[in-house]
């Protein structure tokens, strides 16, 4: 697609300047529009009148009253400047009235961005700074790109931005985020690398204030709607459109006074509770509205809200009765951070099916967690949980535990008998963590129960029928152990039908991101407390052995040690794990680290280098070194 011509810019401008008027596409129409609302104010292009900087003080306060977005922003925002501090730009974050809260970047670049006041405490809305991208993006409620003498006044030729504004899932404006540079730097990727930031940070709004909402993800493309670019939609228990983001909205020819108004049936035709019955978080085609075909995927509530689940008996009746399968369309893995969204669908389709789940990953990766949190968002949620790690009961008892006994079956037995684990189960959920040490004897009992749905006590007696699903997770490699005829072929089939792996997570891309949900978690907000961005770097190139429950237990240790108010630092760390992290940075990463990051962001450098935590030019330069 070719771009259109304009005429010379500064041909343009003394044109607009003596009152003439300019030809269609003179100017992009935004910056003719925006030209025009300048004029309007009587603004004269060609001025010295510089706005007054806020006080410190001030500028803290405005920097407290956005904190929550920008806190949780922080990590996203420095991958955007490392994608752009090489290149020569600056990343640039303002509020919802254009003043600059935060600015960081290539340090030639701020000390010219400090000459024309593109700086924090400074007001870059449109009334005062005439046509920027700041500005501009917020009179517009949208993206702007502003190149050198298309900014009003002339003193700030020598900019050239992108920005684009921040919204909530409320439809409020929060703020921009803008990247700036010299006019012939900006390119187009940087546009886009301000879109998918902004993207990325609006997700994970949604994801923090509706994620306990049953959410709908619409695209056109079925393979985008695992990532930030996806149409969300949240319904609360009555089925009330209650939050949305822009692409959604758009896509189905509806604005934000369409919160609160719509129910699901009004937009989709039919009720959640229906739709959930037929496709669960199957993949369809829209049967209704919208102006395109799109594909929409119900994104279960992330805990056990009563929205995360069939409400009545009927509905999980009909949750029974629907095949599993309706209309499913395959679901790419998303690319950034956290679990893939996939692995999470797939666990349930597969759980809901009656299929058993085997989670496989390294010690500390959440599939403890992740279990539980399959049962919470299941049809089985009200059932109950039983979680028994095989690895953790002396083998002589461990089949008492399961099976249970009748009165006096052994010695040491108690007197009026047990029921037994498997039967505590009963219309829930078995949880066999460890599952590779089970002892052979009791893996084939194990094979009898799942065939025959039949638990017989040990020391004989009536068999009990039950109806439990199965969880297994170990972090051995079973098929080895099958190998090995340590673990029994039988059994693994049983089990084994589509092992769920969980990423350790030095894959899992942004441990940065996932370090900063882990202190939210944790209250560190309310205490001020925040990570450094070294700190922030070295956490991503470690390699993170105890996966998650070391980040975790690491910063449950530095929270409790820290004051209010303190940023953590290199230095807050244990001296061991400080020098642990520091001799990983200096690592080149490995090849095939590499590879597979570039492969799941189908070949696209600056994701995959944010995903893998390193500068685009790190990811270069290693792979040149690769050959
Ligand atoms: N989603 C999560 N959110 C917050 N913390 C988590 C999450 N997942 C795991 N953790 C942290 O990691 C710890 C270990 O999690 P979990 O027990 O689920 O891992 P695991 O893979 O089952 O480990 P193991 O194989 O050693 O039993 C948790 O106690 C918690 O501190």
């Amino acid at each position: 697609m070719s771009e259109t011509v304009y005429l010379p810019l500064q041909e343009a401008r003394r044109r607009f300047f003596d009152g003439q008027t300019l030809p269609a596409d003179a100017v992009p129409p935004a910056i003719l529009q925006s030209w025009q609302r300048c004029l309007g104010l009587g603004m004269p292009a060609a001025g010295r009148r510089q706005a007054e900087r806020l006080g410190e003080q001030t500028l803290r306060e405005r920097r407290e009253y956005n904190g929550d977005w920008l806190a949780l922003a922080r990590p996203t925002l420095d991958g955007l400047f490392e994608g752009v501090v090489d290149d020569g730009h600056v990343v640039i974050v303002a509020d919802a009235r254009g003043l600059i809260l935060d600015a960081s970047g290539n340090a030639a670049f701020l000390d010219r961005a400090e000459q024309v006041a593109l700086t924090p405490g400074m007001d870059w809305s449109e009334e005062v700074r005439g046509t920027n991208a700041i500005g501009t993006a917020l009179a517009l409620g949208g993206s702007v790109r502003v190149r050198g003498g298309e900014h009003y006044l002339e003193r700030n030729r020598s900019l050239s931005c992108t920005a684009r504004t921040l919204v909530d899932p409320l439809g409020q404006t929060l703020g921009v985020i803008d990247v700036s540079g010299l006019p012939r730097r900006l390119g187009d990727g940087h546009g886009q690398l301000v879109e998918a930031t902004v993207r990325l940070i609006e997700q994970q709004l949604f994801g923090q204030r509706f994620g306990r909402h049953d959410t709908l993800l619409v695209h056109p493309d079925p393979t985008q709607l695992g990532t930030p670019r996806a149409g969300r939609l949240a319904f609360d228990e009555a089925e009330r459109l209650v939050a949305a983001n822009r692409q959604a909205l758009g896509w189905l020819g509806l604005d934000w006074s369409a919160l609160q108004q719509h129910r699901f049936a009004d937009l989709f035709g039919e009720s959640l509770g229906h739709w959930r019955a037929r496709y669960g978080v199957g993949t369809i085609l829209l049967p209704h509205g919208g102006r395109l075909p799109l594909s929409a995927r119900l994104l279960p509530a992330a805990s056990a809200t009563p929205a995360a689940r069939p409400r009545s008996v009927a509905d999980r009746e009909a949750v029974a009765k629907a095949p599993a399968t309706a209309a499913v369309l395959p679901v790419q893995p998303q690319c950034e951070a956290g679990l893939p969204d996939e692995l999470s669908t797939r666990a349930l389709r597969l759980f809901e099916a009656d299929i058993p789940v085997l989670l496989q990953g390294e010690t500390g990766v959440g599939k403890d967690r992740f279990a539980r949190w399959l049962h919470q968002a299941s049809s089985r949620t009200r059932g109950p949980f039983v979680a028994v790690n095989c690895a953790a009961i002396p083998d002589g008892l461990i089949e008492a535990e399961l099976f249970g006994y009748e009165e006096g079956a052994f010695t040491g037995a108690r007197r009026q008998g047990s029921r037994g684990r498997l039967r505590e189960a009963h219309g829930g959920v078995l949880f066999l963590d460890e599952i590779g040490d089970m002892p052979l004897a009791l893996q084939a009992r194990l094979l009898r129960v799942l065939q025959d749905r039949l638990v017989t006590p040990l020391g004989g007696g009536t068999s009990h029928s039950v109806d439990l699903r199965l969880i297994c997770a170990t972090h051995r490699p079973l098929k080895r152990l099958v190998e090995q005829e340590a673990f029994r072929a039988d059994l693994y089939y049983r089990l084994c039908h589509y092992p769920l792996r969980l990423p350790p997570l030095r894959e899992r891309g942004d441990v940065a991101a996932i370090a900063q949900q882990l202190l939210d978690a944790r209250g560190a907000r309310s205490r001020d407390i925040s990570l450094a961005p070294a700190l922030l770097q070295a956490m991503r190139r470690y390699a993170w052995p105890g996966n998650l429950r070391e980040l975790d237990n690491l910063l449950a240790t530095l929270l409790a040690l820290a004051d209010d108010g303190n940023t953590l630092t290199l230095d807050h760390l244990p001296e061991e794990l400080r020098e642990d992290m520091l001799r990983d940075e200096a690592k080149p990463l490995d090849d095939s680290l590499l590879e597979q990051a570039l492969a799941r962001c189908g070949g696209n450098v600056s994701a995959a280098a944010r995903a893998l935590g390193i500068s685009r030019s790190t990811l270069y330069r290693q792979r040149r070194r690769a050959g």
